[in-house]
């Protein structure tokens, strides 16, 4: 009989639990969730099975996902090392900002190595390089001599993961409601020939055309009708794009976007890059999902950093010297998202455009140089936020 393949996948969440384990389980591997949060590993070490229900025009599809435990890491880290050891994938889906929290478990695994065949470590983030991300902070863990053969112990391939997971509805307990459409790239050059059985993934020779439009896409698209919404006072994003006004809006900052996915990848053609965006544009006005804009908006200092969704690809058009007005406008209410609650970084946002002038706000939040063609408008976009104007020229 052959040996059941196992993957750890760490963060037991909308994603993981409703994407990445499902693929991973109608794959054939036993999936060991690792998580820090009580109600969700006892849940899962309770139960033996969970569904995920799939839902589109055409109606819904339920899966059983089964074959699967899981670990509290804030507990049993050594159990937690011990199964990476012996383990043939390792995925996670924590968020781009917890990766620095997983490396260490992930390093003293590969140390530990069991298996003679290498572990493939495949981050599932919304981040351009999450997976290179991680192999930093695991390297920072990691002794010079396994550093020097670590081909021999893990191969690390970047990722492009899409699917729409809304927040659950509190009585969902374990179970998964989730978008029949999906996308999930990685790199297939790691593995040099040797790429992980795990259907539906698609295994790729360059990814960076992939991520860059998905995130300058659906990301984008999807967090500039969360913010404006959330500034209109609407609940869901599909009631954001059922407004005419806001769905225009949303349509042209894709026409920005969609200018740069083309000239930057040649081989996207306009009319490709144009029905992607109205697919996309389909998806997230799904009224079925009920994607409430905090949701979509969550982190917004994230989605304001220099690679992400919105300075990510302004930057590109403002150095190329193309129009970026409508990005322009996203990031201002991007920079509007404050103190939601719930959200830690809303409320640290909020306190940096209180505290800061609007040139280090500027700064600190999308890591922009002064000199950067990107900087002056954004600054504009802070001050305007700010209202400040007059307290910040006087300081100039
Ligand atoms: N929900 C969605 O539609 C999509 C989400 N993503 C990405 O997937 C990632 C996760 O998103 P969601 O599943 O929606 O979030 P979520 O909040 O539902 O799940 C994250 C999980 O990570 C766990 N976690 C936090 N710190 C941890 C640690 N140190 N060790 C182990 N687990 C830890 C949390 O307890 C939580 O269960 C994010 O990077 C997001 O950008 C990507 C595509 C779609
Ligand atoms: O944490 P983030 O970056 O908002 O990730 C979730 C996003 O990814 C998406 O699933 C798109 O794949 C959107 O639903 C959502 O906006």
């Amino acid at each position: 009989m052959p040996e059941t393949k196992k993957a750890i996948h760490f963060g037991g969440g909308n994603i993981g639990r409703g994407f990445v384990a499902e693929f991973l389980h109608n794959s054939g591997y036993e999936v060991v969730f690792v998580d820090v949060m009580d109600s969700i590993i006892n849940a899962l070490q309770e139960a033996s099975s969970y569904e995920v229900t799939e839902i589109s025009d055409e109606g819904e599809t339920k899966f059983t996902i089964d074959n699967f435990r899981a670990i509290n890491s804030k507990h049993e880290m050594p159990k937690v090392i011990e199964e990476i050891a012996t383990a043939d994938v390792v995925t996670c889906a924590v968020g781009p900002n917890i990766l620095k929290f997983i490396a260490e478990p992930i390093a003293k695994g590969i140390e530990g190595r069991k298996k003679s065949e290498p572990v493939a470590v495949i981050a599932c983030e919304n981040a351009i390089g999450a997976t290179d991300t991680l192999r930093g902070f695991i390297e920072g863990h990691l002794s010079d001599s396994i550093k020097q053969d670590l081909k021999s112990k893990a191969r690390f391939a970047n990722s492009a993961i899409d699917r729409i997971v809304p927040i659950q509805p509190a009585d969902a307990g374990l179970n998964v409601m989730i978008e029949k459409f999906y996308e999930w790239c990685v790199e297939s050059a790691p593995f040099e020939g040797n790429t992980p059985s795990i259907q539906g993934v698609h295994f790729v020779d360059d990814l960076q055309p992939y991520i860059e439009r998905k995130l300058f896409t659906v990301n984008t698209g999807h967090a500039t009708a969360a913010y404006y919404g959330h500034n209109r006072g609407k609940k869901y994003i599909h009631e954001v794009l059922e407004d005419e006004e806001l769905h225009d809006i949303v349509q042209n900052v894709l026409k920005e976007t969609a200018h740069l996915i083309c000239t930057k990848h040649s081989h996207i053609s306009k009319e490709e890059q144009a029905d992607y965006v109205q697919a996309i544009v389909k998806r997230i006005s799904n009224p079925v999902l009920k994607d409430n804009v905090e949701r979509v908006g969550r982190a917004p200092m994230r989605k304001l950093s220099r690679k992400e969704r919105f300075i990510g690809p302004a930057a590109h058009l403002a150095e190329a010297g193309e129009k970026f007005d409508c990005l322009l406008g996203s990031i201002e209410m991007a920079l509007s998202f404050q103190n939601v609650e719930g959200d830690e970084e809303s409320a640290e946002l909020a306190n940096i455009l209180k505290d800061k002038d609007s040139k280090e706000a500027t700064s600190q939040l999308t890591g922009l140089e002064e000199s950067h063609p990107l900087f002056g408008p954004v600054q504009d976009r802070v001050k305007a936020v700010q209202g400040l104007y007059r307290v910040d020229s006087v300081k100039a």
